[in-house]
């Protein structure tokens, strides 16, 4: 199969081509930017010097069209909400990291993202690229809405619990801290080091865009449209993503019986570790890999649950999901170019 990338040339997009590079049955054809197009990927990645030699191309939809036969995208919002239309019209699978598709409804779009939303169509057409929840309508999918970095993460805590009816989805609270390389690689005082190092600091306090990407999902399993409270913070580490949960239960319950319940959910799912009672997941613990590690914890004097969700972004929450979402699409083994262990220390 013939692939391409467009936005290669950014943290999302040069993932994907490292994970590429160990993918069986993927030959990435072209790459493609926008202002650094002409650019041979090296000079701006030297990291896979003798590993790739590939010049970026600016993005021609019938050349492409006659070359490829599924893109990814890691363009930045409001991007492939205008590309990807008339690749899907021309037959090509696309996978989109970016926010455009996720949220079915175009007016929530525009609250949060501030930006024209993609016509209805397509957002009907797009599946919600959640790969442990949506699997069987991935598989017929043409166009992905791969989720968020922060909603991925949080989701997959959630989900076991929502289905099994064991939270009050109006009591549910998240407290998220995500990496720098969440950002982007795009210059920006924020992200600065001298910014960022030895300190930690919440952002987008009530605006974030994943909020309604969150609530739209807790709807669609638990028919309730509640709000969610949902902080991020910015800490100073390069990759990864840590969502602590805290909901209340319906009922009494203990860590073991909230545990089974995640291990039966999740059993036939390889990228999702739920993690033994008493142990709780860091983000080192799954750097580089696609793998969501899940802690569970019944706190039995308020009688809350609280769940702890790792990620690394830029793989399970971005690239890694996407690919593993082609795999699905087209008919390969699920974990295929995705089965490195976590980089540790
Ligand atoms: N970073 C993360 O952890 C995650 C990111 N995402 C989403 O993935 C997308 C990419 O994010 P990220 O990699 O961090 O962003 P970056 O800013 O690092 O990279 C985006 C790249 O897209 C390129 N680009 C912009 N417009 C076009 C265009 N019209 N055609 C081709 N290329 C274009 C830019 O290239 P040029 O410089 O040449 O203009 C830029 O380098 C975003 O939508 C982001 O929200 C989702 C989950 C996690
Ligand atoms: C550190 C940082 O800024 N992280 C980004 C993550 C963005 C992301 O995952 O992308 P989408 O906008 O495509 O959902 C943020 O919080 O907005």
């Amino acid at each position: 199969m013939e692939v391409g990338i467009i936005g290669a040339n950014g943290y999302s997009g040069v993932e994907l081509i490292r994970l590429l590079q160990h993918h069986p049955h993927v030959t990435l054809k072209k790459i493609f930017s926008n202002s650094t197009s002409g650019k041979n990927i090296l000079e701006l990645y030297p990291h896979l010097t003798e590993l790739v030699d590939m010049t970026l191309e600016q993005v021609n939809i019938d050349e492409i069209a006659s070359e490829i036969d599924l893109l990814l995208f890691a363009t930045p919002a409001g991007v492939t909400k205008d590309l990807v239309p008339s690749f899907i019209e021309k037959g090509i699978i696309c996978i989109d990291v970016s926010g455009d598709f996720r949220l079915k409804n175009p007016e929530d779009y525009e609250q949060w993202y501030k930006k024209a939303p993609a016509k209805k169509e397509f957002l009907q057409e797009a599946v919600y690229g959640l790969t442990e929840f949506n699997r069987n309508k991935i598989k017929n999918a043409k166009l992905i809405a791969n989720p968020g970095c922060f909603p991925t993460a949080t989701l997959l805590g959630l989900i076991p619990a929502l289905q099994h009816k064991v939270i009050h989805p109006s009591s549910i609270h998240i407290d998220a801290k995500t990496g720098v390389s969440g950002a982007g690689r795009n210059a920006n005082l924020a992200n600065m080091f001298t910014e960022v190092n030895e300190n930690i600091k919440a952002y987008k306090v009530g605006q974030h865009q994943h909020i309604p990407e969150i609530e739209q999902l807790i709807h669609e399993i638990s028919g309730e449209k509640v709000p969610i409270s949902f902080i991020t913070h910015l800490v100073p580490m390069n990759r990864g993503i840590m969502s602590t949960i805290y909901c209340d239960l319906t009922e009494k319950s203990t860590t073991e019986e909230i545990y089974h319940i995640y291990k039966e959910s999740y059993k036939n799912d390889p990228f999702i570790r739920i993690r033994p009672i008493g142990q709780f997941p860091t983000t080192k613990e799954v750097f580089g890999s696609n793998y969501c590690d899940i802690s569970l914890y019944v706190d039995e004097r308020t009688n809350k649950l609280i769940i702890i969700s790792v990620i690394d972004n830029l793989v399970k929450g971005a690239s890694g999901q996407a690919i593993q979402n082609m795999n699905i699409i087209v008919g390969w083994e699920e974990t295929a170019g995705l089965t490195n262990v976590p980089l540790y220390p």
